[in-house]
């Protein structure tokens, strides 16, 4: 007998869906079968039950820019979106870059989060203390800027190749933001006068992306180090990767949006790398299909209105995405344009084989009961007062997508249909895998 048994699962296994029970004990699924008994049953009503999300980039924000979200509003706008676990970027005030501000992200994440989080170390002229944070828990090490973004933080390609050497020696994985901070410095100094509406993506070209990829590849032919491509968004930057052992993934912002949107979005379709031309962005829709793109992450990266309603220069990079990319996606799957188990595999196995989450990201025995519901014929218009980021605005206003019914993390509803039960730090740390671990000693 079950603690807990979900009822008339749909569960994609392979190209098949098969209907059966999935019995849960102790936030664990622990069998799946055709029928089960349980103490407590829920009926998941023929929905298509599929892994929690695992959204492997975003921006909580938090303490010092509260103002832009936090990991309560954060982590509850992921529920709704069916995001059950999230790793949070180094970029924030104070920067993830030593033990100590480490604790501080942890204590206030353990405090507020509805979900359960893991936290990435920063690389940034803190070579002595990444030891520390893997020994913290640092999931991985990144995003690492090549080129300055929100926060204004970037290495040179000496700096980050010491950094990949000692990244390396840990046995972590870097997660490498790729743009070409020279020639983006000198695109905007060529194009200071320029105000076309697409300036933006004229000042960050997709030769920047490009650029750094190649120098990011040189560097794992160096280095060696277990290294994974961001936000990547250009049709280059994906081929210069083929045949390279070097993971990557697209946020929905790159697929959703093209250089068209600039005259609707203005400052609001500010981000970095930036929106792209259309050919692009169908190089990377056939590079999800055919798995040259591991993994779908939003690049959550929240700012106020009253921010983003600046100009095209002084506005903030960055757009929400969170509780978005999902239904957006799962829309695109309804729709034909990737198959279900191509954004089963993005959005659950990969992240988690990738950043090395243990128990989590795909329906079998032994990993967390983290299930979202999803009735793919539910579709609803994506309106931003229906949302739950502290942004109060998304890039995708009017555009269709398949929110969830439900979402369950391990064994626990955080959401059942209009019903919202997340609660305030239930959400558990997920640890890296150099956890309180003893280091390799220091070779030199
Ligand atoms: N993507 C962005 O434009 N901004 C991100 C940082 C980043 O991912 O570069 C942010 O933290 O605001
Ligand atoms: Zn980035
Ligand atoms: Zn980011």
């Amino acid at each position: 007998m079950h603690e807990l048994v979900v009822e008339n699962a749909r569960v994609p296994f392979g190209e098949d869906i098969v209907t059966c029970s999935i019995g849960i004990d102790e936030g664990r699924i622990a069998r799946i079968a055709k029928i089960l008994k349980g103490e407590q049953a829920y009926d998941a009503r023929n929905m298509l039950v599929l892994p929690g999300v695992i959204d492997s980039h975003v921006h909580f924000r938090d303490m010092g820019q509260e103002e832009k979200e936090d990991w309560l509003s954060g982590s509850r706008a992921a529920i709704y979106g069916g995001v059950t676990a999230v790793v949070d970027m180094p970029n924030t005030d104070p920067p993830t870059f030593d033990e100590e501000s480490f604790k501080i992200k942890l204590t206030v994440a353990q405090n507020r989060s509805m979900i359960d989080f893991a936290i990435n170390g920063g690389v940034s002229g803190n070579l002595k203390a990444l030891p520390v944070l893997w020994r913290r828990g640092a999931l991985a090490f990144g995003e690492i800027f090549m080129a300055k973004s929100t926060g204004g933080f970037s290495v040179d390609e000496q700096a980050l190749k010491a950094a990949l050497l000692e990244i390396k020696r840990l046995g972590a994985t870097a997660s490498i933001h790729a743009e070409d901070e020279a020639l983006n410095a000198e695109k905007a100094r060529e194009l200071a006068r320029d105000d076309s509406p697409d300036v933006y993506s004229q000042m960050r070209p997709p030769g920047s992306e490009l650029n750094a990829v190649k120098a990011a590849v040189r560097l794992e032919h160096e280095t060696g180090a277990a290294m994974h491509i961001t936000h990547i968004s250009t049709a280059k930057a994906v081929e210069a990767l083929r045949g390279e052992p070097i993971t990557c993934d697209v946020t929905p912002h790159h697929l959703l949006l093209n250089m068209r949107h600039w005259e609707k979005l203005k400052s609001y379709g500010k981000m970095n790398p930036p929106l792209r031309p259309l050919r692009d962005v169908e190089a990377l829709w056939k590079a999800a299909r055919d798995g040259s793109i591991d993994v779908l992450a939003s690049d959550h990266a929240p700012h106020t209105r009253e921010e983003k309603a600046a100009d095209i220069r002084s506005a903030p990079s960055g757009v929400p995405g969170v509780e978005t990319m999902a239904p957006l996606i799962l829309k695109e799957v309804a729709d034909g344009r990737l198959p279900l188990q191509r954004f089963i595999d993005m959005t659950t196995a990969n992240p988690a084989r990738i950043f090395g989450i243990n128990n989590k990201g795909r329906i079998e025995e032994g990993y967390d009961a983290d299930l979202i519901f999803v009735d793919m014929g539910a579709r609803r218009v994506i309106r931003p007062y229906e949302l739950h980021s502290k942004a109060g605005w998304t890039p995708y206003e009017g555009m269709e997508a398949i929110f969830p019914h439900a979402v369950m993390q391990r064994g626990t509803l955080l959401l059942d249909g209009k019903e919202f039960l997340g609660r305030r730090g239930r959400g558990k740390f997920i640890r890296g895998r150099g956890y309180e671990r003893k280091l390799p000693g220091r070779t030199s």
